[in-house]
């Protein structure tokens, strides 16, 4: 049988086997072949046994009846049975067709199911295309609405144009067709219609390919929409570039010109350009306005330089009045005393009150040595950059450093000229009023700084010598001990700026050839005192046995039993080997800076003369006692003592006169600092606008630069009244004021203008060039009168 119904036991339901139609109608009839030739084997083997029997029969009586009998054989025997069988298959075959029907039923109800499905799904993307058409319907409208504006605005301008001059046709005639916004419009109407043509046959077309369309037609609408608005926004920025009537003529007068061909975009786009070679100019102009000044700002600074030093030299060489006319005593700076917290005194600057300085210094350098050996090497706190900072690659000990410095700068500690940082990179101002320190040294002088040799020499070769080695990890302790014998050591060997002024002053004549030549070996043979630095060693071991003994109260013990805290043979040995040495270096770099520089030179020569002028005047004592002199006092009489702001402004010929440079409160940065460039000056005086024309301040380039360029200002849209410094604040000095004081308010309040005054108006203005110039020149008339003088000319 074809059927088959196992159970599914998995599944738990019943499954039934079934056959392909085509492979039941193969079997049907394959059978049905097979049982043709067996029906026929069958009726070829009884006509066989048949025709046997009827022999048999013919040959036997007997025989005839039982076996007739017994095999049931006739011809209409076997005919029935066959048709007997044939209806039976025939039954069978009618079963399974109609099982076959049964089934094919169900594979129908089957695809009926999966019709209704797909008819449902259908629906659903029908409904999605309808939605998506509405949504498309809405941006259609959105983009009608914004071309109707567009074309609004347009014809608005158009209408606009064609009152300010009837020439002109409108953008509309621009050749640029395609920005134009009717064939926007003429396009989009075009585009629109296939649109439509598309929406209403959405549904006989092919889907996927109507939504590729649909986004392609969207896509261009938009590429379309973005044009229009580019070209929208562009003209509304030409508007208000326009904004002034001048340049709605100006584009009004383009139009015209180009022949009513060029659309809004092009002329905005000349506009553009018109506008950024203006500014260009401008800029070119302001920057070399601002070259000009850094120019000039580098000559004055060079004057000043100059000035500083003609100033000392001045102050050096002319008494203070009170000193001409009282004849009073002498007053000179103690170098021993600037240890100390005033610096001014009576006592007279020598060698030996310098020694005593270094002796004092000695002990704290013998302490710092001690304190410093109580902690092992440590080496990882001055070797490692250990920072956790990011990009600081310090070792703990030059932080250390570096932040002890900056916050001692900024209580004044570097403004005491016996002070030397270590990090010059990061000193900052003093935040307090810091004390008037006397300007004993010469500033190329004071600016020897050998500290990164004394930090080397200090870290690799005398710490490993009088410290154990070891690392106890107590690197902060560390660090702040090794500060102090560095700032200790530091001072001493700095010392030696003081020891070169005072050797030099004390026997010019013997220092010059060999600082002229650039000897050091014979400056360094003049500069040694080797009796001086055999006692220096002595007293220094000794001190190291005092103060680092290990005390002991128990009496009576034995002396060569006696522990120090640091080998008092070693003390003597790092001053023999480094201290006295490195001192002895930086004595030679101050006499030598001192001397080349070109102010100093001077004071070398002068020094001469007045040694040829007066030989039985002591090295000590030539400047100190230059009163007691006649020639010294006659030259004070037409010296710097003498000049006066008035003078200046002679010097200066026609500027003095009033003839000065103003502007107003009114007037715009911008125009005071061209004005400034255009006739060389670095200051304007500020008067209120009116009939009066009273003071109201200065402006300065330095005002310009601080006020406007570093805080990003508008020079033309910034009033000089704004920027300027006012006439409360104004530092001023009259025709009679001395020179050498107005000097002084200069530099004490770093300015390089004074405005003269004179009855509460103003006269002139002075500025630090004028001054050094007056100052130069009458340095020169001094010198020339000192050679007439040795030449025998007084
Ligand atoms: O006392 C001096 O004359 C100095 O110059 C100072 C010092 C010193 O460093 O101690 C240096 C050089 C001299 O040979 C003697 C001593």
């Amino acid at each position: 049988m074809f059927l088959n119904s196992p159970m599914d036991g998995g599944a738990g339901c019943m499954r039934i086997r079934l056959p392909s139609p085509r492979r039941a109608m193969s079997r049907l009839f394959n059978s049905k072949e097979k049982i043709k030739e067996k029906k026929k084997a069958i009726v070829e083997s009884r006509m066989r046994d048949y025709g046997d029997s009827v022999r048999i029969k013919n040959l036997s009586e007997v025989d005839r009846h039982g076996v007739g009998q017994s095999t049931d054989s006739s011809p209409s025997t076997i005919n029935s049975e066959m048709k007997g069988r044939e209806l039976l298959f025939n039954i069978g075959v009618s079963c399974y067709l109609l099982h076959l029907i049964s089934t094919g039923r169900e594979e129908i109800h089957k695809i009926v199911d999966l019709r209704n499905d797909l008819e449902k799904l259908l629906e659903c993307q029908n409904d999605e295309m309808r939605q998506k058409h509405q949504e498309f319907i809405k941006i259609r409208d959105n983009i009608e609405k914004l071309l109707e504006f567009h074309n609004d605005e347009l014809r608005r301008k158009q209408e606009h144009c064609e009152t300010s001059s009837e020439v002109v046709d409108g953008p509309e005639s621009s050749t640029d067709h395609y920005h134009s916004p009717q064939f926007l419009d003429t396009s989009l109407m075009e585009r629109e219609g296939s649109l439509k043509h598309y929406v209403y046959k959405e549904e006989e077309e092919d889907f996927g390919e109507g939504m590729d369309q649909l986004e392609a037609e969207l896509e261009a609408e938009f590429e379309l929409l973005q044009i229009g608005q580019d070209h929208e926004s562009n003209y509304s920025k030409q508007l208000v570039c326009e904004d002034s009537e001048e340049m709605r003529f100006r584009y009004m007068s383009s139009l015209v010109e180009e022949q009513q061909g060029v659309c809004p975009y092009e002329l905005e786009r000349r506009l553009h350009e018109l506008m950024e070679t203006r500014q260009e100019e401008e800029i070119n102009e302001l920057q070399s306005a601002l070259e000009n000044a850094k120019k000039r700002l580098h000559v004055k600074e060079a004057e000043a330089s100059w000035w500083k030093d003609t100033a000392y030299i001045v102050s050096e060489h002319i008494p203070k009045p009170s000193r001409i006319t009282s004849n009073s005593q002498t007053r000179c700076y103690s170098l021993s005393s600037m240890s100390s917290v005033v610096v001014e005194s009576d006592v007279q600057l020598s060698l030996d009150s310098i020694r005593e300085s270094l002796i004092r210094q000695e002990d704290t350098v013998v302490f710092s040595l001690i304190e410093r050996a109580k902690f092992p090497l440590n080496s990882p706190a001055f070797e490692e950059p250990r920072c956790l900072d990011s990009g600081n690659s310090s070792s703990l000990t030059e932080f250390f450093v570096r932040e002890i410095e900056t916050i001692q700068a900024k209580v004044g500690r570097y403004a005491n000229p016996e002070e030397n940082p270590f990090f010059l990179d990061n000193i900052p101002h003093s935040v307090f009023p810091s004390h008037k320190y006397p300007q004993v040294l010469y500033s190329k002088a004071s600016s020897v700084n050998i500290n990164k040799r004394i930090w080397d020499v200090y870290f690799k070769e005398l710490l490993p010598l009088f410290v154990k080695p070891g690392d106890d990890g107590n690197y902060a302790s560390t660090a702040a001990s090794d500060l102090a014998c560095l700032q200790a050591i530091s001072r001493r060997i700095h010392y030696g700026k003081f020891v070169a002024e005072v050797k030099f002053r004390d026997a010019p004549h013997d220092y010059e050839p060999a600082i002229r030549s650039k000897d050091t070996e014979a400056l360094m043979k003049l500069l040694t005192f080797e009796k001086v630095e055999e006692m220096v060693k002595k007293r220094v071991e000794k001190k190291a046995e005092t103060f680092g003994q290990e005390v002991k109260c128990v009496s009576g013990d034995d002396e060569s039993e006696k522990k120090y805290k640091v080998k008092p043979s070693l003390v003597s040995r790092i001053y023999g080997e480094w201290l006295i040495p490195l001192t002895k270096d930086v004595e030679m770099q101050a006499a030598i800076r001192s001397f080349v520089s070109g102010g100093n030179v001077v004071k070398a020569s002068l020094l001469q003369h007045l040694r040829v002028i007066n030989p039985a005047i002591q090295p000590s004592s030539v400047f100190c006692t230059r009163s007691e002199s006649t020639q010294t006092s006659r030259m004070e009489e037409h010296g710097f003592e003498s000049t006066t702001i008035s003078d200046v402004m002679k010097a200066k010929g026609k500027s003095a006169d009033g003839s000065w440079l103003w502007c107003t409160t009114d007037d715009t940065v911008y125009d005071a600092v061209k004005s400034m460039t255009q006739h060389n000056v670095g200051a304007l005086v500020v008067v209120k606008p009116g009939e009066q024309q009273s003071l109201a301040g200065i402006i300065t380039e330095r005002d310009y630069l601080r006020k406007i360029i570093v805080q990003g200002r508008s020079s033309k849209s910034t009033k000089v009244g704004d920027i300027m410094t006012e006439e409360n604040k104004l530092i001023t000095v009259t025709p009679e004021t001395k020179v050498l004081r107005a000097m002084q308010l200069m530099t004490d309040n770093r300015i390089r203008h004074i405005p003269v005054i004179k009855d509460k108006g103003m006269v002139g203005m002075v500025s630090i060039g004028d001054v050094v110039r007056a100052v130069v020149t009458e340095h020169r008339e001094e010198l020339n009168r000192l050679n007439a003088f040795i030449q025998g000319g007084y």
